[in-house]
């Protein structure tokens, strides 16, 4: 019996869907949802029709790239707000303009379509909530995202956060050591995601400033931002300073580079947990655990994420990763094949620069490691 009334409700969906497909006002992706949605209901979390109707006159579109918006809200019951975390879809703090914070759960069906993508809501997210009580509510939309960071997991997009202006990058001079091999590829995602790169090399301290010049100047030259700093001795904190000041600024790079420790510097009483206080009370590195938006006092906020061992790429098409290779482009034309990849074709112009150090070797076997889909 209960067999017969979810196929009854199944063909009432698929009806519906058929319909507003034919109208044209559904995307691509919401009928990739729909089927989701579809095929949940069709197992156990459907209670009853009324249930299915509501679902159905709430989806009403989804933009191109999949971030969904239930355009039938009740804009004016809804205060809108900027996510400062999210640990998971019922633990999220969002804050409104005038600083209060709210405590939210997300709607179940909005939820439901962003299943895929696996971020329902990140950091950084614009969202309108229905206030419960003073201090609680639900989000009902996330508006369309700009300037974002991903990483792959478990082969799904990862969202870390969204809507920052810049990417501050943060590599360390030693412990651990600089590793360019990821630094290119956060260049990489950052650039995906339209934001622009700041590079951070930390604990300068503990080598000598002299030997970082050659890399720092490479970056610098291919029209990054480029800041060396000690955040325990105040070495460049207030240049990193000027360059974060009124900006929405998204800081990632590896565990134990002094992430962390830099937001301090930059924010004296901030009061972010460091590794070291954690390695004596034996709770291991990886200190960071929730990725979360900071405002800053002077204006402007940073989101800290946590440390990221292996920076995978979302969805990365070989040309796109040559175009985040800037110093390719020069050559890129010289190549005999013009559909040249730059690995294992002859005559390849890139290779040929490489040989003759106008790329940097490393900036190639990056790009190598890349396009062979390395972590
Ligand atoms: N010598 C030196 N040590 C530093 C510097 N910055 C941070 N450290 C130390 O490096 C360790 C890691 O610092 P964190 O600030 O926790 O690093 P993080 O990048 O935030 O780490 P996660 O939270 O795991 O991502 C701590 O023991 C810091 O004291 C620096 O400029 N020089
Ligand atoms: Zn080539």
């Amino acid at each position: 019996m209960a067999g017969k009334r979810k196929k009854k409700i199944r063909v009432a969906f698929r009806k519906n869907r058929q319909k507003r497909t034919r109208s044209g006002d559904l995307t691509r992706q919401i009928r990739n949802d729909l089927d989701e949605l579809d095929q949940i209901e069709s197992g156990e979390r459907i209670s009853g029709k009324g249930e299915l109707t509501r679902h159905r006159t709430i989806i009403a579109d989804a933009d191109e790239d999949g971030t969904a918006v239930l355009r039938q809200v009740d804009e004016a019951a809804c205060l809108r707000g900027r996510v400062r975390s999210a640990i998971g879809a019922n633990n999220c703090q969002v804050e409104t303009p005038d600083g209060s914070l709210y405590h939210c759960t997300v709607r179940r069906v909005l939820r439901t379509l962003l299943r895929q993508a696996r971020s329902p809501v990140v950091a950084g997210d614009l969202v309108l909530f229905q206030p419960e009580g003073d201090s609680k509510g639900v989000i009902e939309r996330v508006e369309p995202r700009h300037g974002t960071l991903s990483r792959v997991s478990r082969g799904l997009e990862h969202v870390i956060a969204a809507n920052s202006d810049q990417a501050l990058i943060v590599g360390s001079a030693a412990e651990p050591q600089l590793k360019p091999s990821l630094i290119d590829r956060f260049l990489v995602s950052a650039g995906k995601g339209g934001l622009h790169v700041i590079i951070c090399i930390n604990k300068v301290d503990l080598t000598d400033a002299t030997a970082l010049q050659p890399i720092a100047g490479m970056y610098g030259r291919l029209g990054y931002d480029v800041v060396m700093t000690s955040a325990t001795e105040g070495h460049g904190v207030d240049h990193l300073r000027r360059l974060l000041h009124g900006r929405q600024t998204l800081v990632a790079g590896q565990s134990g580079v002094g992430k962390s420790s830099l937001l301090n510097a930059v924010q004296p009483g901030l009061g972010r947990a460091i590794s070291g206080v954690s390695r004596d009370s034996g709770k291991g590195r990886h200190t960071t655990r929730v990725t979360e938006l900071i405002p800053l006092t002077e204006g402007g906020s940073v989101i800290d994420t946590p440390g990221i061992r292996q920076f995978e790429l979302w969805d990365v098409i070989a040309e796109e990763v040559e175009a985040w290779f800037v110093e390719f482009r020069p050559f890129v034309a010289l190549c005999r094949f013009p559909d040249c990849s730059h690995t294992h074709e002859a005559d390849c112009a890139v290779k040929q620069a490489v040989v003759e150090g106008r790329i940097a070797s490393h900036r190639f076997e990056s790009y190598v490691r890349i396009m062979s889909g390395d972590s």
